[in-house]
């Protein structure tokens, strides 16, 4: 049996699935923790993946290994390949000045038209451009720009600075793919190019940016000889490790919400609502992203003193629409819509309806009715939603899983429980390997019924 790896380095985990080639069956899996925090040293990553790979029995066995990722996070290297600060991450909200700034500069439709985003807060270029601002020390230090799989993908491969690699600091070793570079808003999805004078407007100056790998090619070969695939961003990882395909949109409810598909042709928005990235598979992921996803539930969780599993319990008690209490949950800013400096507010407090169910229900709805707000606009670009695969730690409680079927008027499919941004990166490594990208089996846990219940949106969207 030949084995290949796939890495998910998430925003607050690190996850590895190894699998069989041939059939996707997992044999093994590991994973450890991330620090909190929107900022974060790449090494703690680095010490991540090599306890993940240990709780998963190493690779000794392993043909070949694919790294996804968290999105936009800058990595940035000086001229010896040490990281000059810690990575600001994609929900690190202090860049917002600094995209109004290059949406000044350059105009949305511009942006929109060249490369298929509009910057926002969470967008690569505008953590440069801050960086250029706020430190211009360290921004005039900077020899190389990366993303987290980027970098994590070129310290496998044996690269790095000279006291900590094997095989020095060789920045133009740097390797991407094409979706997590669609991500930085200096790589366009539409001419498939780097836009470098987007890239040197954000950060002052020029700098070795990483080659940007097609889907199925090869970064290179770990030092033990293990070959190593091209990685991708998480989401496009969750896309290529559900075969998503016409018809299919996904759902994923983890630190992040994000909902996207796969298209055959870019999408661009002026508005910067939908993201037109590209896929791990050559073609295009339009997307929108929330900050706050599963994380909603852990903090009305933690207030009530209830475990997940309690917290489903209690909303799934109360009636849909919580009695007219709406959570609207901006707890970290917001993307989408992009209010990089809101906070949450519960509306609809009675004395009757403020009870411990409706708060637990309010928070589920409240999450779910952003998500159904970014299906609406993913929609409107031109994407037929036939059904909803819902992906993430949080798809894993059955009260996220009823509850959606009521928010969202098209039937909802849960996979079952999986790590599937690793299993992308693992069919990824299969598809650098021997050419051909696996059709590896997709198993379907739950399909509740539709139970649309218009309620639920029509309060959220009055607040
Ligand atoms: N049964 C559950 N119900 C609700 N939330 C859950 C459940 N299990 C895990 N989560 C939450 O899901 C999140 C982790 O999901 P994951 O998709 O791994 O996130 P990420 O990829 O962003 O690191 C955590 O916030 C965790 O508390
Ligand atoms: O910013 C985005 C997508 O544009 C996020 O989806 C990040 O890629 C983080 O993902 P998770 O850690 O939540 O999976």
């Amino acid at each position: 049996m030949t084995l290949v790896a796939g890495v998910d380095s998430s925003t607050q985990s690190c996850k590895i699935v190894i699998a069989d080639a041939d059939t996707g069956r997992i044999v093994r899996q590991g994973r450890a923790s991330h620090p909190a925090g929107t900022e974060v040293a790449p090494s703690a990553w680095w010490e991540a993946l090599q306890l993940a790979i240990a709780d998963a029995g190493g690779l000794e066995d392993v043909a070949a290994i694919s790294i996804g990722g968290q999105q936009h996070g800058m990595v940035v290297l000086d001229e010896n390949g040490e990281v000059i600060r810690d990575a600001l991450l994609w929900n690190d909200t202090r860049s917002a000045q600094a995209a109004r700034d290059l949406i000044a500069e350059v105009g949305a439709d511009v942006y929109a038209s060249r490369i298929g985003v509009v910057p926002v807060a969470s967008f690569t270029a505008t953590k440069l451009r801050w960086l250029r601002d706020a430190e211009p020390e360290n921004a005039a230090r900077v020899a190389a720009v990366a993303l987290p799989h980027d970098w994590l993908t070129w310290r496998l491969r044996g690269f790095g600075p000279l006291d900590d690699s094997e095989l020095g600091p060789v920045l133009d070793e740097l390797t991407t793919d094409r979706s997590d570079a669609s991500g930085t808003a200096y790589w366009s999805a539409v001419t498939g190019t780097y836009e470098l004078d987007l890239f040197e407007r954000a950060l002052g100056h020029s700098a070795v940016l990483p080659r940007v790998l097609g889907p199925g090619e090869q970064a290179g070969l770990m030092t033990s000889g293990t070959l190593v695939g091209p990685g991708a961003g998480d989401n496009a990882g969750a896309a290529l490790g559900l075969g998503a395909g016409a018809g299919d949109v996904v759902v994923s409810i983890g630190t992040s919400g994000t909902v996207f598909a796969v298209t055959e042709t870019p999408a661009t928005d002026a508005t910067g609502t939908v993201a037109g990235f590209a896929d791990a598979s050559g073609l295009f992921l339009p997307l929108i992203a929330t900050l706050n996803a599963a994380r909603i539930i852990d903090s009305i969780a933690g207030l009530l003193g209830v475990n997940h599993a309690e917290l489903g319990q209690l909303a799934l008690a109360a009636e849909p629409g919580a009695d007219g209490l709406v959570l609207q949950p901006y707890f970290e800013g917001e993307r989408t819509p992009n209010r990089p400096d809101a906070t949450a507010t519960l509306f609809g407090m009675t004395l009757g309806s403020t009870t411990r169910p409706n708060l637990a229900r309010a928070a589920i709805e409240g999450l779910l009715c952003g998500l159904a707000d970014g299906l609406d606009a993913v929609r409107g670009k031109g994407v037929e939603a036939r059904r909803i695969l819902i992906i993430g730690g949080a798809a894993q409680n059955p009260a996220v899983q009823q509850i959606a079927a009521q928010v969202f008027d098209v039937p909802v499919v849960i996979p079952t429980p999986d790590e599937y941004v690793a299993a992308g990166t693992a069919a990824q490594a299969a598809w650098a390997l021997t050419g051909t990208r696996p059709n590896w089996p997709l198993s379907i846990a739950a399909a509740p019924d539709v139970d649309f219940r218009p309620v639920i949106r029509e309060q959220y969207r009055v607040r």
